[in-house]
């Protein structure tokens, strides 16, 4: 509805709601998963919309893409094999582009409309796709786990929805069993793990699931993105036994990668002071999900 304002509200964070204006629709459709809506903005550009849940808008996606991407590669010393769970709008991908280390990146999304609506309006992000050492599989990634040879990956970014619909099963216990089967001792894990004003309950699940099932370390990080509910977003990140990872304190800082900047799109959220800013808490997340 052009030139009216759109309404953002979900069961999953009652009693609120989100509103944008619209400039104009763009897309809208249903796909075999879900429907995928693409309007322009009046204030944070082009929206990317599934099943009425905001997923990122060219202006604050930055915060998110680039942070889920480099608080794990930046805390190990030389990433060679990803693996990105979700994230077909490309975003992760043209982040873990800019690692130099990186030989090979597998990514497995399940709905294919996602990936062509963001190459059609989302260049920034389906740039992501072009690299030469991508490897897109179209489908579950639940399925998708189970074929691949154990201790494969240095790291795996889930990049998911929230845990409603197709992304149901990546909060689930044996989705972490097969991740930790795939990454090698010492690999990390960096996963979508919704917000600490909104989600505690779900933060509570994720970490006490990773504390049994990752014998390294298992931490909460948090950035800002104005457009997601409540402002703000987290990630659990954790690594598997084996060389200890000390992620607060990045071994290799994004600002040593030469390529990171000379990439076509220089950063624009992280850097090294927010990568250790980002895994201070609250008081109150501090004492539910006190990292070991
Ligand atoms: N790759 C785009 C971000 C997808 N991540 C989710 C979007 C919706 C949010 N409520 C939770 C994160």
């Amino acid at each position: 509805k052009a030139g009216k304002t759109v309404y953002f509200n979900n069961p999953i964070w009652p009693g609120e709601v989100q509103c944008l204006r619209v400039e104009s629709i763009l897309y809208q459709a249903k796909s075999d998963y879900q429907e995928v809506l693409v309007f322009e903005s009046s204030s944070y550009g082009k929206v990317l919309v599934l099943d009425g849940i905001i997923q990122l808008t060219e202006k604050d996606e930055c915060a998110y893409q680039e942070m889920i991407t480099h608080l794990p590669l930046c805390s190990i010393p030389s990433p060679k094999t990803v693996l990105v769970v979700g994230g077909g709008d490309g975003g992760v991908l043209r982040e873990i582009a800019r690692h130099n280390s990186v030989q090979h990146i597998d990514i497995c999304e399940i709905d294919r409309m996602v990936i062509e609506v963001s190459k059609k309006f989302f260049p920034e992000l389906a740039a992501g796709f072009d690299d030469a050492r991508v490897c897109l599989h179209v489908g579950d990634a639940v399925e998708f786990l189970t074929h691949v040879p154990e201790g494969k990956y240095d790291a795996i970014i889930v990049d998911s929805s929230d845990p409603v619909g197709p992304a149901q099963q990546l909060v689930e216990k044996p989705f972490f069993e097969t991740i930790a089967r795939a990454l090698r001792p010492g690999g990390v894990l960096c996963n979508m793990a919704e917000s600490m004003w909104l989600h505690t309950h779900i933060i509570d699940d994720m970490i006490s699931i990773c504390r049994e099932i990752f014998k390294g370390s298992v931490h909460y990080a948090w950035t800002s993105v104005p457009t997601y509910p409540s402002g703000v977003i987290g990630f659990v990140i954790c690594s598997t036994e084996g060389p200890l990872v000390d992620f607060l304190n990045p071994i290799n800082p994004i600002e040593n990668l030469d390529g990171a900047d000379q990439h076509k799109r220089e950063l624009r959220y992280y850097n090294s002071e927010m990568h250790k800013a980002a895994f201070a808490l609250p008081s109150f997340l501090k004492r539910e999900v006190s990292s070991s």
